[in-house]
């Protein structure tokens, strides 16, 4: 049974926000909405409405750089230098596609040890042609493949374990992970959506200090929390069906917010959940680890 928890942070109708991702360093978290091509930023401490910067393509993800964020564009890897929007330098050029035509970038995060990994999406969201792949050296190195929907990621605090899923599977797998070299071993079964009786899909997540594992579990309209060792402990309800991804924030990390998406409701849904795709918030009490930087 989901508790509520979660409030408004910001009233908004984005098609499909993602990829939250906290900077302690400036205080702010950046967000994007894929379908739009925008990124968003906000300060939640200064009282201001976010900030939206348009870009010409769709962006997976984003991850926190030295001086920007690197955006996972459908043409390849850029770096977007604060102000966002001044300067971007392309990291990955028509990166070396190991993925079916038509697919685009989706969930990412920065490892511990600085390397980004970023996974993509099949065009129609049901082939298993899609990828993860880790960022080496300006190479995009394929890791997984066969992947539906890649999402999820994110690693242990003890650096021990990335955690992925291919959405549709609604399992969510681990990794043995060497921080040092970016090796991963072979995957192991860790959390079942059947056997907790949960709905939805794994989406994208984050792990707090203590290594449990904040999932959104997208058309679920809940934020799960599992412990690390795979077991469910609590779920928390949102108003609208489709959670996207968590990420730790405030200036203790203890507030966790959550996007959320309109793109799979009709007329009838949008009116039946007026606050779909806005950003929520929840106060927590385990804090989230600071996000790294990709080390370029
Ligand atoms: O990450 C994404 O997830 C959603 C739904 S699912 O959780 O993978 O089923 C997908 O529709 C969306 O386009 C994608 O970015």
């Amino acid at each position: 049974m989901a508790e509520s928890g979660f409030d408004v942070a910001v009233n908004l109708q984005m098609s499909l926000g993602e990829s939250p991702v906290w900077s302690v360093e400036r205080q702010t978290l950046y967000w994007v909405d894929i379908n739009r091509g925008r990124i968003y930023a906000w300060q939640p401490a200064s009282d201001t409405l976010p900030a939206g910067i348009d870009f010409d393509a769709k962006i997976g993800c984003i991850a926190l750089c030295e001086d920007g964020l690197l955006a996972a564009l459908s043409p390849g890897i850029e770096r977007l230098t604060f102000p966002l929007g001044s300067r971007r330098e392309p990291v990955v050029e028509n990166p070396e596609w190991h993925d079916g035509e038509g697919n685009r970038f989706n969930d990412g995060r920065c490892d511990p040890a600085g390397r980004l990994w970023v996974g993509t999406l099949a065009v129609d969201e049901s082939k298993p042609s899609a990828t993860l792949y880790c960022l080496e050296d300006g190479r995009l190195v394929p890791c997984r493949s066969d992947v539906t929907i890649a999402n999820g990621l994110a690693f242990s605090p003890d650096r021990r374990w990335l955690y992925h899923t291919d959405s549709p599977t609604r399992r969510i797998m681990r990794y043995a992970f060497d921080a040092s070299t970016g090796g991963m071993g072979e995957p192991e079964p860790w959390v079942d959506l059947d056997a907790h009786d949960l709905p939805g899909v794994p989406d994208g997540a984050a792990v707090d200090s203590e290594g449990n594992y904040w999932c959104a579990l997208y058309g679920g309209a809940q934020v799960a929390k599992f412990a690390e060792d795979g077991r469910w402990l609590q779920s928390y309800s949102l108003p609208c069906p489709d959670p996207t991804m968590v990420a730790f924030g405030g200036s203790d990390l203890k507030t966790l917010y959550v996007t959320t998406a309109t793109q799979h409701l009709d007329e009838a849904g949008l009116a039946r959940y007026p606050l779909a795709g806005s950003l929520f918030s929840m106060r927590v009490t385990s804090p989230g680890l600071p996000e790294p930087i990709v080390a370029l």
